[in-house]
């Protein structure tokens, strides 16, 4: 699974990502007040937590999508976001009547309309990315004709294609099969290199593989707190000693950040 599709422009570095003052309440109770939170520039930061702690709404927050979430998000030269932002979510999102292929696509398509300016160089592009997340035969079918982890392998394609410098991403590789994840990882940390990104998930391990540093979200109101990572960088080996080690101490963490109130 190599590519050089997608990759971030060599010289180009993205800046830290400063959240001041995120705050969320459903039904009066709050997930989250005067949240801060700082995304190393170009780093991956790996956020975990319990079930329904609040890190989808963060990420969302970030993401400046909706909800009633408030709190200023600005990069470290105080500009905004907006338009230099890919966002996975976790639901894959890809429109159900355009093939995989035109999924990838979509932002180019949005963005000059159908067929428009450099459509060609899109699309091969877009090929590129599905033949290294493994769908390069699927790239004419539409999503209902692939598996959960296949559809998943095609947003991850839509959202490396998107090629911008800060990345938000909701459990990117919780629907497949182990092997599958580990290339995956090794695929993104190499496509993601440079830039800044957030990163959500359940697997401690996949923490410990492609966290430049690690944040786990507890309690109510949640607040974050930091976990050591060990000092090789990513994307680390998953059968070193020192990262089993790690995952162990990182597991006991979750169970206290789970039962804390
Ligand atoms: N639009 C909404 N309206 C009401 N409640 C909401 C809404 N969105 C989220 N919530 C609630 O906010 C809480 C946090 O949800 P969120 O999806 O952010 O959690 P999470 O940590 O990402 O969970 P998971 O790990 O299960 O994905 C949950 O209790 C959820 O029910």
């Amino acid at each position: 699974m190599q590519t050089q599709a997608a990759k971030h422009h060599s010289n180009e570095r993205a800046p830290d990502v400063h959240l001041t003052d995120g705050t969320l309440s459903f039904q009066g109770e709050p997930l989250f007040t005067g949240l801060q939170l700082t995304l190393p520039a170009a780093q991956t930061t790996c956020l975990l937590g319990p079930s329904g702690i609040g890190k989808s709404s963060l990420l969302r927050l970030l993401a400046g999508l909706g909800d009633a979430a408030m709190g200023n998000v600005r990069d470290s030269d105080g500009a905004s976001l907006e338009g230099r932002l890919s966002y996975m979510a976790q639901q894959d999102l890809l429109l159900p009547w355009l093939t995989t292929l035109q999924n990838v696509c979509l932002g180019h398509r949005l963005r000059y309309g159908k067929g428009g300016k450099d459509t060609r160089t899109a699309e091969m592009r877009a090929l590129e990315l599905l033949r290294a997340v493994g769908l390069a035969d699927a790239a004419g079918k539409r999503p209902a004709a692939l598996s959960g982890g296949m559809r998943q392998r095609a947003a991850l394609a839509r959202t490396l294609f998107e090629n911008q410098p800060f990345v938000l991403m909701d459990e990117p590789f919780s629907a497949v099969d182990a092997i599958t994840r580990l290339e995956l990882q090794e695929l993104a940390a190499n496509l993601l290199k440079g830039r800044t990104v957030l990163l959500v998930t359940h697997d401690p391990l996949e923490a410990l593989r492609l966290g430049d540093s690690i944040l786990i979200m507890s309690g109510r109101p949640a607040t974050l707190e930091s976990f050591p990572i060990p000092a090789e960088p990513a994307p680390r080996n998953p059968r070193s000693v020192d990262i089993l080690a790690a995952q162990s101490a990182l597991l006991n963490r979750l169970l206290l950040a789970r039962d804390r109130p």
